[in-house]
């Protein structure tokens, strides 16, 4: 059973990720590879040959099929250059790995998960981070040779979430735009881009006016909405609706601390949910998921899941369900302390775009008419789009293999 992660910090990618500083030994004895003393099965080695013949050079795609090849293939011969070490195989074929490649293959699983999940040491917040919000400009972030987009992913990926500010907000193609800098938007069962009032034009509670506690979206999909964002375009003849954010795995931490056991419940009880609101609508994911996923490699908080509003079966025989409801209070408590909530009045021009599978979000009731534009993401796109900024095309599927 993997220790449940305390905390989800790693150390930032030092420089060990750069080819320069890999001084990996690579050697061969008795047809074996090594490398920092692991030894490589040469069929793993086969199977992951870079030449363009067994990987598509457009798509990168794998051309070969390695269970044609017998699972017993040897080294017929071994040549180690500066750079890496040229095999030629027992069937003939030439294959050359680089230093750096096999070095990311030895890896630890942690300094694997580093890359293939995009991670950065959160930052996590309370109610301070009313004081100085991660923010970026519209201006800095629309235009392709511009550091800001990079600034707007390292924002979200460190602290969860972030403003934009100087949106234009005429009309809510800017938004839009803005958001498709990033990636594609994820269409649902409310549409793509949305666009709405408190008008039950879907039959969601986000169409009322009525207050929201603090919750994901998407629990009813087996893959939530990776990033969500909220841009209030006008608030007419009413008032309230203030934004509500708390970040879900400082909550997490905090419920680690203090008990344990009710960490572990959460992190272990498989729930479940559904939308179904619209006619002829009830979706739900096709297994439970803990309210608190870790990831299996690492250990590291992977996904805050709550959504009471939207909760339906808890994966236990009913009778002892007793054990979930109270560790769920506990952590309901921690997400209502006043030091964990950050509240925001958005305003026109000023994008709110989060983590939905790190951030919660809420609003309080309002009054009059109040109109909010805006998207969902996928995870794995923003992610991808955050890794390559990050580390670059060549860092990132140098480790393809060894992820
Ligand atoms: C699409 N838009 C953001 C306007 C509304 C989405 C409703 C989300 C739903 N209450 C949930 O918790 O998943
Ligand atoms: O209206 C808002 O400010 C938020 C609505 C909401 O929570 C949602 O759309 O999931």
């Amino acid at each position: 059973m993997l220790s449940l992660a305390r905390r989800s910090t790693i150390r930032k990618p030092s420089r060990s990720l750069q080819s320069s500083d890999v001084d990996t030994v690579i050697t061969v004895e008795d047809n074996v590879v090594k490398a920092r003393g692991v030894e490589f099965p040469n069929i793993w080695l086969r199977d992951n040959c870079q030449c363009s013949s067994c990987v598509h050079d457009a798509t990168r795609q794998r051309l070969i099929d390695i269970f044609e090849i017998p699972q017993d293939i040897s080294i017929r011969s071994s040549e180690a250059d500066a750079g890496g070490i040229n095999i030629e195989w027992s069937d003939g074929h030439k294959s050359y790995y680089k230093n750096k490649f096999l070095h990311n293959a030895t890896g630890t699983f942690r300094e694997r998960a580093i890359v293939r999940q995009g991670l950065r040491s959160p930052s996590l917040w309370g109610s301070e981070i009313k004081d100085n919000p991660p923010t970026v400009s519209y201006e800095d972030v629309i235009h392709e040779d511009s550091h800001g987009l990079y600034t707007l992913l390292s924002n979200i990926r460190t602290h969860g979430f972030t403003f934009i500010d100087s949106v234009p907000h005429t009309t809510s193609t800017p938004t839009e735009s803005l958001l498709t800098r990033i990636s594609f938007i994820r269409p649902t069962h409310y549409g793509a881009f949305y666009d709405f009032t408190a008008d039950l034009s879907s039959k969601d509670m986000a169409y009322t006016s009525v207050s929201l506690p603090a919750h994901t979206d998407t629990t009813y999909f087996s893959d939530p909405a990776g990033l969500q964002a909220f841009h209030l375009l006008s608030h007419t003849h009413g008032t309230g609706g203030a934004s509500l954010l708390v970040d879900g795995f400082k909550a997490a931490r905090d419920l680690y601390d203090e008990d344990p056991d009710a960490y572990r419940i959460l992190s272990t009880v498989n729930v479940h949910a559904h939308a179904s609101g619209n006619d002829g609508i009830s979706i739900q994911p096709y297994r439970g998921f803990p309210v608190l996923s870790h990831d299996a490699a690492t250990g590291f908080r992977v996904q805050v899941r709550w959504n009471t509003a939207d909760r339906a079966a808890i994966e236990l025989p009913v009778s002892e369900t007793g054990a979930w409801y109270s560790a769920a209070r506990k952590f309901d408590a921690v997400l209502k302390r006043q030091q964990n909530e950050y509240w925001e009045q958005l305003t026109p021009g000023r994008v709110l775009l989060f983590d939905n599978w790190r951030v919660l979000h809420g609003r309080s009731a309002f009054t009059g008419k109040r109109r909010i534009c805006g998207a969902y993401v996928n995870r794995d796109d923003w992610v991808s789009r955050w890794k390559m900024a990050r580390w670059g095309q060549e860092e990132v599927l140098g480790r393809l293999a060894a992820g």
